[in-house]
């Protein structure tokens, strides 16, 4: 029996596959940002994306958030394929840190409120209200993160680091399936850096965390415990799978257009020029 042109179409991801992208290209101003992408994202796997400015981190991520759809492919995300599902349900299952959700969350908010508000899908408190279940959840998170002595502070007010610890705390508040962070570390100093750092590790080993996609620019900020990488470079993969495997001098080389050497002690990354 032969199957139906229309059913034949259907894009079925694999069965563990949290995120899958299949031949994805995303056309913009007259050239492909993002060319001919193939990425699977299974249960459990915690990914950093890496790559030089401009390479299509941030659009691959719009894609992956379900707040982009490519020009052309297929994109799977927690078992739905995008242009067949209502994204407004798809989205509070996916966790979103980013410096453009940051921009939305209102300066006057309070920290606590910019972490419930996800619940809602929205970035600032209007007439919702919230049950105590939810303000108990924030409250949690806002305690695991290190930002109980925040809770009531405007978020405007905050420091870059701590900001970036109250995106990640908003992002968990739905108990996502997925979790995508878009350049937690920018902007840290060194401490800073160190404690999100140690913070991501404990999360890529509780078990119980959801599968997790990580963008970053500098192998120093990949956390021990994450599994996986892909590497970009000008919309294309250079390289994709096990951390150790990607994180190469060759690899990087490529991808950053010039000479490194990568060196890894105890599951921390450094790079320098060769
Ligand atoms: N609407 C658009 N029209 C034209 N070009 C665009 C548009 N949106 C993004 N681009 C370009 O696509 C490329 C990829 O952008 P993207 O933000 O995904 O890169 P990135 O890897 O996240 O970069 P960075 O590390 O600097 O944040 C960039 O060159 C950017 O200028």
């Amino acid at each position: 029996m032969t199957t139906p042109q229309h059913l034949e179409d259907i894009f079925t991801p694999d069965e563990d596959a949290v995120l899958q992208l299949r031949g994805v290209r995303v056309h913009r101003g007259g050239r492909d940002i993002v060319a001919d992408v193939d990425w699977t994202v299974r249960a459990g796997e915690r990914w950093v994306v890496m790559g030089p400015n401009g390479a299509g981190k941030s659009t691959l991520l719009q894609i992956a958030a379900a707040r982009l759809h490519p020009t052309a492919g297929d994109v799977a995300i927690l078992d739905e394929v995008l242009g067949a599902v209502d994204v407004f349900e798809l989205r509070p299952r996916i966790g979103l840190s980013s410096a453009q959700l940051a921009a939305q969350v209102p300066r006057a908010e309070l920290v606590q409120d910019a972490v419930v508000t996800a619940a809602y899908g929205v970035t600032g408190t209007w007439r919702e209200s919230y049950e105590t279940q939810d303000r108990m959840r924030a409250l949690g998170l806002v305690s695991a993160w290190g930002l109980s002595r925040l809770a009531h502070r405007p978020f405007g007010s905050l420091s870059d680091g701590e900001r970036k610890r109250v995106l990640i705390a908003r992002a968990l508040m739905t108990d996502p399936e997925l979790l995508l962070l878009d350049e937690p570390a920018a902007g840290l100093d060194l401490a800073g850096r160190e404690e999100l750092v140690r913070q991501l590790t404990e999360l890529a080993e509780d078990e119980a965390a959801p599968a997790t996609v990580l963008v970053t620019h500098h192998v120093e900020e990949v956390p021990p415990g994450f599994t996986h990488a892909l590497l970009l470079r000008e919309g294309g993969v250079v390289a994709a799978g096990p951390v150790a495997e990607v994180l190469t001098d060759e690899h990087l080389s490529t991808a950053f257009g010039l000479a490194l050497t990568v060196t890894s002690t105890d599951g921390r990354y450094s790079a320098v020029g060769a």
